[in-house]
């Protein structure tokens, strides 16, 4: 939780329709989604699932077509395109899944800091010290003097990361970030993203990786655009969306071929019959 005790984004009925020139695409169908302040949540789920689509909207980078985002208290879909461009600007940083997508070929590792730093307004002492302690948490102080090119994939995404939490921002998105590295490697970047939500920086991050997801404090599973389940402290969750409506796992769902059941609420919980 934030220092204020609230989430560092809320998500509610987010839908986002895609035009393609094939039709709209039904990219999000409802999402109802809460992300703990200081924490690492993944964001899992096959491929067209919605993740990138959801991410996009957390980092301020697209806006829903209906539903409200919520990031470090400013509701996103409410604001102006200037406003959104300072909310992005000042509290959301971003990392991409391609290392060299996130860096500048011609500067050093503590040039990245410095200007991400002053991009979000912070003062030059305050961004040199935040600078050192994020190089000293990602072994990376030996390459602070280093052109991107010179820095293994691994230390790239690791220095992707630095550049997107110095400043402080409220939030850190950050899209398949471990998907161009090795395991060994993803081990080594997931560690050190661990050790930053420790310090108080929260990380949203979409996955494929088993490891990452492991890694993560809460995954939000998605399917076909709507959140089928969530899993906080090893429980699976199923959520009930603002109408009501819960996904059933897969292998729930083979009980009702029908598609239909019966509900009977008993003394502690609620069971779900095959009519048939
Ligand atoms: N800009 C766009 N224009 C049209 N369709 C889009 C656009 N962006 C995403 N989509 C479609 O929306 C759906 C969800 O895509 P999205 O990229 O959010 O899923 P994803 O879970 O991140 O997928 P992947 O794991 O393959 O990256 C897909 O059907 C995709 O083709």
């Amino acid at each position: 939780m934030r220092r204020d005790g609230r989430p560092a984004a809320v998500c509610e009925g987010l839908v986002r329709i895609h035009t393609a020139r094939s039709g709209p695409v039904h990219a999000l169908r409802g999402i109802d989604v809460v992300i703990p302040a200081g924490r690492l949540t993944a964001i899992t789920g096959p491929s067209g699932s919605g993740k990138t689509s959801l991410l996009r909207i957390l980092a301020a980078l697209d806006r829903p077509t209906a539903g409200s985002a919520e990031v470090a208290g400013h509701v996103l879909d409410e604001l102006s395109a200037r406003r959104l461009r300072a909310v992005r600007r000042r509290h959301i940083g971003y990392v991409f899944a391609r290392p060299n997508a996130n860096l500048q070929p011609h500067l050093t590792g503590r040039e990245h800091l410095d200007l991400a730093a002053r991009y979000r307004g912070t003062g030059r002492a305050e961004a040199r010290e935040q600078g050192d302690a994020l190089l000293d948490l990602l072994g990376l102080t030996h390459r602070a003097g280093s052109l991107p090119g010179r820095l293994s994939g691994g230390e790239q995404q690791r220095l992707a990361f630095a550049q997107a939490m110095v400043g402080r921002p409220a939030l850190v998105v950050a899209d398949e970030p471990t998907s161009e590295l090795d395991s060994a490697t993803t081990v080594e970047l997931l560690a050190g993203v661990a050790e930053l939500t420790r310090s108080g920086t929260t990380v949203v991050m979409a996955t494929h990786d088993r490891l990452a997801a492991d890694a993560a404090d809460q995954v939000v599973h998605l399917r076909s655009g709507t959140v089928a389940h969530e899993e906080v402290a090893g429980r699976r969750l199923a959520v009930v969306d603002g109408s009501g409506r819960v996904q059933l796992p897969e292998a729930a769902l083979q009980r009702f071929p029908g598609r239909r059941v019966l509900i009977e609420e008993t003394a502690d919980g609620v069971l779900l019959r095959d009519p048939s």
